[in-house]
């Protein structure tokens, strides 16, 4: 799809941002697990899609599940139906998700009495599952490699008869979505501690009758600073967000200061905005450890405009849909920007005139796209298989043609 530039003749948008897919699966694994739990402005996502399916079909006896690329879907899964007697199932995604590790998930549910055996290779899906009803209480887990291995087993402690406690070995990373999930077990009356050592779950059999209403996606939202960033001024409303999110990519706000942007939350909105001629810095530094999924729009954003970045806490990049660090250098070098990367940081030295008409290939990765297309506001260039998106926001594309940019196939 070729991306081009024409100024709207409006500087002021409304943007409708589809559900978090975070919490989207956090809940849909909570609400497997308590049936009264009703959920509103669930994400439209492809891995909240294949989520919602993947449970709906447990009741029809199914022998395969396929969550194609989503992560989430895989590891919550994986621990989930584990925790289930009498069920055999195998779960599998795509080619990619073959690639992604598993093992330290698969080992924790070993521990605690679940039976999972490798299908193809060691510590990586797809995964035979032999469902049982799980008696420990307590497992210790690498903190290090991915969150959503801990997520995994947080969502179905309630449902073991003594709770679980979880023990965190080395530094946490990605530290926000644990939080998340600590939050979306309180909100339906499970009880949490949180500590930098260890989590306790609580078990709980029933929760009182309630309703939760997803926020709105801030990793979505990102794209937006990021084409308000590279735009001369603006302002856009977007929704439904709140202030005190429990999204840990809602930093992008904070972030985006640093852009010229501010941020207002007002009614279940935020507006961003920006005035005409602000300064940019000449060179930013952050650590990402926390927002690993904003790395890819803000490094885009500075190549844009033309501002040296130092970017570390990168180091779960090169497991998530590609290896993000490889294809981020890749893809930015072709505008005649220079990048190095380690196994943990990207380092970009930028390039005032950028070349034109680079086509930016997307390794099957939705942030790839939508990370490279608000750069259609300074050169024209060409996104290849754009659909990628709907792995976390499908009307991405028509939401970024309202403000100007032009989508040719
Ligand atoms: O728990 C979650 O919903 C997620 C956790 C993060 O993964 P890691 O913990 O693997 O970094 C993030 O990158 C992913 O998009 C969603
Ligand atoms: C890494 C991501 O997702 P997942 O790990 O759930 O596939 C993402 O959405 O950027």
């Amino acid at each position: 799809m070729k991306l081009s530039f024409r100024q709207p003749s409006i500087s002021k948008f409304n943007l409708q941002i589809t559900g978090s897919k975070s919490i989207s699966n956090r809940y849909l694994i909570l609400k497997a697990q308590f049936p009264n739990l009703e959920l509103s402005g669930l994400s439209e996502s492809d891995d909240t899609h294949v989520l919602y399916k993947a449970i709906s079909t447990l009741d029809q006896k199914c022998d395969e599940i396929d969550i194609h690329h989503a992560g989430t879907a895989m590891r919550f899964l994986t621990a989930y139906l584990s925790s289930l007697p009498n069920l055999e199932v195998v779960l599998k995604g795509s080619k990619r998700m073959h690639e992604r590790p598993i093992g330290i998930l698969v080992e924790a549910m070993r521990e605690l009495g679940g039976h999972l055996e490798y299908l193809g290779s060691e510590g990586f899906p797809p995964l035979k599952i032999y469902g049982k009803s799980i008696q420990k209480n307590k497992i210790s887990i690498p903190a290090n490699v991915s969150s959503q291995y801990i997520t995994a087993l947080m969502l179905i402690a309630p449902s073991f008869k003594n709770g679980l406690t979880i023990f965190l070995e080395s530094k946490i990373t990605s530290k926000p979505y644990l939080l998340m999930t600590a939050q979306a077990l309180r909100s339906v009356g499970v009880e949490v501690d949180m500590h930098e050592e260890y989590i306790r779950v609580y078990p709980k059999t029933k929760i009182e009758p309630k309703t939760i209403a997803v926020e709105s996606d801030w990793s979505s939202a990102s794209y937006f600073y990021s084409c308000l960033a590279l735009m001369d001024h603006g302002e856009f409303e977007l929704s439904t967000f709140q202030k005190d999110s429990l999204q840990g990519d809602s930093k992008v706000a904070e972030f985006y200061k640093l852009f010229g942007i501010e941020t207002q939350f007002k009614a279940g909105s935020i507006f961003i905005s920006k005035k005409a001629g602000v300064m940019h810095p000449k060179k930013i530094e952050l650590d990402l450890n926390d927002t690993p999924d904003l790395a890819q729009t803000i490094a885009v954003t500075c190549l844009g405009l033309d501002i040296a970045c130092d970017l570390t806490g990168l180091h779960t990049l090169k497991v998530k849909e590609t290896d993000r660090l490889v294809a981020l250098k890749t893809e930015i070098e072709k505008f005649g920007a220079e990048v190095e990367i380690t196994s943990e940081s990207l380092k970009l030295s930028p390039k005032a005139n950028l070349k034109e008409s680079v086509s930016v290939k997307t390794y099957q990765d939705h942030r790839m796209a939508m990370a490279f297309a608000p750069l259609a506001i300074k050169v024209d260039l060409e996104i290849l298989d754009p659909e990628v998106v709907s792995k976390s926001f499908p009307d991405f594309w028509e939401k970024i043609k309202v403000l100007g940019i032009q989508q040719n196939h």
